[in-house]
């Protein structure tokens, strides 16, 4: 399997936002590096969920970028993605294996240690660790778990963290000092003046 972009970019689906205009920049800057995560609201059906991912697919593709989709593992299939993703309320991660197949991406959420060890032997290939800081873009997180927190994690897994929750360029080096291997985040680009700009910031930040 070719190694994991280390920078995620999530969709922002919120009213208002252009998550596909996001994704364009972004590609354009990160090429193969990037990771688009297709992630939805939840009131959002899923043929609106496969049009986006669907959409998504085609705009990696050329760049050889990949494509996860959140919590729909079925929309995943549908839409030949690289793989998704699951978290506490989604499929356990060893059905979402079995669901998706032993080739697929597969990351999980975890905020500690235990967590984190139980998810890689269930078969995540990689994890989604955080809120790392306060972020307004989801509503009902626990409390920051901050550099500590995503050190104790990456300490104790063998599959790449990546680290979320009101990452900026700015914290990068000390996410990757504690181990973290990319970031996933979600405002950084989408409310970014410029997210080509922004996501050429990050990348350095991640790769230098
Ligand atoms: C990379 C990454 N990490 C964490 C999450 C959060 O997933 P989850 O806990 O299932 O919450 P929702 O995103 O489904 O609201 C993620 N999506 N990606
Ligand atoms: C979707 C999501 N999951 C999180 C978690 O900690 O599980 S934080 C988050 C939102 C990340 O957005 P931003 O980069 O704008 O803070
Ligand atoms: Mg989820």
């Amino acid at each position: 399997m070719p190694s994991l972009g280390r920078l995620h970019l999530i969709t922002d689906s919120r009213p208002g936002r252009d998550p596909l205009a996001v994704v364009r920049a972004a590609l354009s800057a990160a090429r193969a590096e990037l990771v688009v995560q297709v992630r939805v609201e939840d009131d959002a059906t899923d043929r609106e969920t496969y049009d986006l991912a669907s959409r998504v697919v085609a705009l990696c593709a050329p760049y050889r970028a990949r494509c996860l989709v959140n919590d729909r593992l079925h929309v995943a299939l549908a839409v030949d993605a690289a793989g998704g993703h699951v978290g506490a309320d989604d499929l356990p991660v060893d059905a979402a294996r079995r669901v998706l197949g032993p080739a697929a991406l597969l990351g999980a959420t975890a905020r500690d240690p235990g967590t984190a060890a139980v998810a890689v032997a269930a078969g995540a290939s990689y994890l989604g660790v955080g809120p790392c800081n306060a972020t307004t873009t989801k509503d009902g997180l626990p409390a920051p778990i901050g550099v500590t927190g995503v050190r104790a994690v990456a300490e104790a897994v063998d599959v790449p963290v990546v680290a979320i929750g009101g990452v900026t360029a700015a914290q990068v080096p000390a996410l990757r000092a504690a181990g973290a291997y990319g970031v996933a985040v979600v405002g950084a680009l989408s409310a970014a003046a410029d997210p080509a700009r922004a996501t050429a910031e990050l990348l350095k930040a991640l790769t230098c």
